[in-house]
């Protein structure tokens, strides 16, 4: 069928963690209406930039965009961008089940607050592999009190200023900033007011003996999270859109732009009620950022009823080793395994890399900090504009790769700014290998969860350390390696994918971090342009494409 959908997107103010600031809306809520589909819909939504001052794109994360690469809503590669009071028509279809996401993909523009869920389910007679009574979707998400200008800026500064650790979670659009901790007082008694019910805390309710299904997302700017229910385990079914041979977890690590289904039975003491916590992990958010807080709602139990115990602590916010080994953990299910090609044409090796460039602090993927050209990708390529971006490919691996030290803070003085894009054969399959290293900051690697737009790709096995070209590749798992859109690089480890380049358009790499994507950290992948057909009229409009646009 068709599902059309209608959004107005503006700026209103919110008090999500009580305190109030501009948040960009859908329809007047962030999260944004939810996307409910069956499998093979197509999409249709209308979207009216009523930003006023901003321009605007919105991304579908997890969808390929097969046949429509001009609607993956990627400013600069696939569409110039939505302009103040214009309307844009994205289309596309749906065509796997499974938990995916949108977001806005302009900027930094994602961390003002548009974002939401696309759940697609199977079409009817068609059962999963496994059961449960109710399906829920909750999105996790950090959120700063400084606006997106304002972090921006900072970025791109001499002296740089980092946008630090972000001031709230929130469970479902709704945390809680302890507004004692302001330091300049406002006149306005709601600017800051922990009793407005806009944040008061996410509650589920459910039923005793029930099964639940929880879609957790994470479209955090910055964080890492690990998230948990007190009392409750839970089995991992899905991850990205893809079904995980079930592993029981205590507490779920979630990166930026992943998506997991679990189950969780409700079999605890149902006289009370329990918390459902995130935290942060991988940065040392401990004095920083409060834990975020949601109840567990034990019906008839009154939902606003506070939890007897103390929220359980999150894991130590530095300790690797449980974090990669769920990574490891999770592979295909038996049953609905995708076996990758045995043999990849290409391999591409990234080292992930901080670095000073003119004086500004940058993030740089084989010495090279990425920009986009005024022109995006999509439309250059297809009008044969090639002269609105640098023609030469960035290097497959560095040729200092092998003698480079990922454990040493490097003066990295050979990074420059590109916006060459790498060229892929169509039908070929590619290996990537993501390489991390330290940062500028002695004995600091970070976690970075990068993400493909038009792909899956098979997770083929990660390591600690340097990537070894010659014995690595022999434990990639090619028996059942799952197939996800986004993965973790984990601090001084590589991780190994593997896609198929058979989607003909103009797709983005990227580190799903919001201020690491600003500052450099993606790459541009083109394969089969001459393949897509005609491109419509309303994605141009900017740079060299204003000639194409019809009035
Ligand atoms: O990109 C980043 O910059 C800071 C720090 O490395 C420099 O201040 C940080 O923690 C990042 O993730």
């Amino acid at each position: 069928g068709v599902r059309r959908y209608k959004w107005d997107v503006k700026y209103e103010f919110k008090s999500l963690d009580c305190y109030k600031k501009l948040a960009i809306t859908i329809n007047g809520k962030t999260p944004g209406p939810t996307i409910l589909a069956r499998q093979g819909d197509t999409i249709i939504v209308e979207v009216t930039n009523g930003l006023v001052t901003e321009n605007l794109a919105i991304h579908w994360h997890g969808i390929r965009q097969i046949g429509s690469p001009w609607s993956d809503g990627t400013e600069g590669v696939t569409q110039c961008p939505i302009l103040p009071g214009d309307n844009f028509t994205y289309r596309f279809i749906v065509d796997r089940p499974g938990t995916y996401l949108y977001h806005a993909h302009y900027g930094m523009q994602r961390e003002a607050g548009l974002y939401g869920s696309i759940r697609v389910l199977l079409p009817d007679g068609v059962a999963e592999p496994f059961t449960y009574d109710y399906d829920r979707s909750i999105i996790l998400n950090d959120w700063y009190h400084a606006s997106t200008y304002e972090q921006a800026a900072g970025l791109s500064s001499i002296p740089f200023v980092w946008v630090e650790e972000p001031q709230s979670l929130l469970i479902q659009g709704k945390g809680k900033f302890d507004c004692s901790k302001l330091v300049t007082a406002s006149s306005d008694p709601m600017a800051c007011n922990t009793t407005n019910p806009e944040c008061s805390p996410y509650m589920l309710t459910v039923v005793q003996g029930k099964t639940y299904r929880l879609r957790i997302s994470s479209v955090t700017a910055l964080s890492a999270l690990s998230f948990q229910i007190e009392g409750h385990n839970m089995t991992v079914v899905e991850a990205d859109g893809h079904y995980v041979e079930p592993i029981v977890v205590q507490n779920l690590f979630i990166y930026s732009g992943e998506t997991y289904s679990v189950l969780i039975k409700i079999d605890q003491e149902p006289s009370r009620n329990y918390w459902i916590t995130t935290n942060i992990v991988g940065r040392d958010a401990t004095a920083k950022t409060p834990p975020g807080l949601a109840i567990l709602n034990y019906y008839p139990n009154h939902p606003k009823r506070v939890p007897p115990t103390d929220p359980p602590a999150g894991p130590i916010w530095n300790d690797t080793a449980p974090r990669l080994a769920q990574s490891v953990a999770i592979k295909a299910r038996q049953g609905y395994v995708h076996t990758p090609p045995p043999k990849s044409d290409r391999v591409i090796v990234l080292l992930n890399t901080q670095n000073k460039i003119d004086g500004y602090i940058r993030w740089s993927v084989n010495n090279v900090s990425f920009t986009f050209p005024h022109t995006p990708y999509l439309i250059a390529l297809k009008e044969n504009l090639h002269h609105v971006f640098d023609q030469h490919p960035p290097p497959d691996r560095l040729h200092e790769f092998t003698t480079y030290d990922i454990y040493g803070v490097v003066n990295n003085t050979n990074a420059t700014s590109s916006n060459a894009i790498y060229r892929l054969k169509f039908n070929s399959t590619v290996d990537i290998i993501l390489q991390n290293a330290n940062t500028m900051t002695e004995n600091n690697s970070e976690t970075h969860p990068w993400h493909l737009h038009g792909h899956d790709f098979w997770v083929l096995g990660y390591g600690k350390g340097k990537f070894d070209a010659k014995n690595d590749p022999k434990k990639y798992n090619l028996a059942n390696p799952i197939m996800k859109n986004t993965v973790a690089v984990h601090p001084y480890g590589w991780t190994a994918l593997r896609f198929v380049a058979d989607n003909p358009g103009v797709w983005l790499f990227h580190c799903h971090i919001e201020s690491h994507f600003y500052m450099g950290m993606r790459v541009v992948f083109e394969e089969g342009v001459e393949k897509v057909s005609k491109l419509p009229s309303e994605i141009m409009g900017c740079g060299e494409t204003k000639a194409f646009k019809k009035p």
